[in-house]
């Protein structure tokens, strides 16, 4: 049977790291360990190989996010992938899935990748994700269900997973959804599907946008201070059900007045922020305000899908009810 062509982007991060035996320091090589391992995987598909940077995922932005979207679509023009893997630094790995998920258009499957142990480390799942990776992009089921996120023999959707723990190879999870499919030594099971797709066709990501959270006895001196900058638009990890502290409406009064979008997430990994209470710093108060609820998303990939929105033309209220 021929083989499928799987388009394969390593991007850096700890799965193309190497642990220093004598310090300890697990730091980028100069090599890509996984390029001359993914040699030993061409028994699964046929793969073209792409590395345009080689980075710890703290160092990615959405600059190096659109230039990975216009990796993928220069491919998908040429109509001769079946699919894609993108190995990628696990802190900022949910981003850079979101990311895509948002602004590619496509049916074919895109499945981004990581590990949480270099590749010299003793339990090293570096190469066993990026098989994983692999078998999940060969597969028909995988078509049609937006960008994935697989480590860890589990499949989340690029919306709803985050990053959970700091050194664990379990850290992946999809708070109060679960992953929507996992890989056995025998295949790939989906046992769920997305309900909705979207897409924003953006060519540049230009804007600035802020993301903070709040705490308890939090005031409007950072709110002031943000105001003051050149900023296109903020996120706020509010309390609960989506509340801040008395003291910060006169800083939201101050960006509302200067037409700054703010979307308002929970800092509570579950659950949906809305406008449910109505003292002063309360959802219903903040809605009053102005102020966008957003629909279950976490703080850094809201602050992804404002950064999209602002480029869309569409309306950010509409985008986030979504
Ligand atoms: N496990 C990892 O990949 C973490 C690393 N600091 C990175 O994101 O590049």
């Amino acid at each position: 049977m021929e083989k499928k062509k799987i388009l394969v982007i390593h991007t850096g991060g700890t799965i193309s790291m190497s642990e220093d035996a004598a310090t300890g320091s697990v730091k980028p090589t100069d090599y890509n360990p996984l390029t001359e391992k993914t040699k030993e995987l061409l028994s699964l598909a046929e793969l073209l190989i792409e590395e345009p940077f080689h980075l710890p995922s703290p160092h990615i932005t959405p600059k190096e996010m659109l230039k990975l979207k216009e990796i993928i679509e220069g491919y998908m023009a040429k109509g001769d992938i079946c699919g894609v893997v993108i190995t990628h630094g696990t802190d900022t790995l949910e981003e850079t899935a979101y990311f895509l998920d948002l602004t590619v258009k496509t049916s074919l499957p895109i499945v981004v990748t990581g590990a949480m142990r270099s590749s010299n480390e003793i339990g090293s799942d570096g190469l066993y994700n990026l098989i994983s990776s692999i078998r999940v992009a060969v597969c028909n089921e995988a078509k049609d269900k937006g960008v994935l996120v697989v480590l860890n023999d589990e499949i989340h959707t690029a919306e709803n997973v985050t990053k959970t723990h700091t050194s664990n190879v379990s850290t992946f999870q999809s708070p109060q959804y679960g992953p929507i499919g996992i890989v056995t030594k025998r295949g790939v099971l989906f046992h769920h599907a997305p309900t909705k797709r979207e897409y924003y066709p953006i060519k540049v990501v230009s804007k600035r946008v802020i993301l903070i959270k709040a705490h308890a006895g939090m005031d409007s001196s950072l709110l002031l201070a943000i105001r003051d900058l050149d900023v296109d638009g903020l996120v706020i990890e509010a309390l609960g059900q989506g509340n801040l502290p008395p003291a910060t409406i006169q800083g939201i009064k101050a960006l509302t007045e200067k037409k700054i979008p703010i979307v308002l997430v929970s800092r509570s990994f579950n659950g949906i922020a809305q406008d449910v209470y109505g003292y002063d710093g309360g959802g219903k108060h903040l809605k009053e305000m102005g102020i966008i609820f957003s629909n279950g998303l976490n703080g850094q990939k809201a602050r992804i899908k404002l950064l999209i929105g602002l480029e869309s033309e569409q309306s950010i209220e509409k985008i986030f009810q979504l």
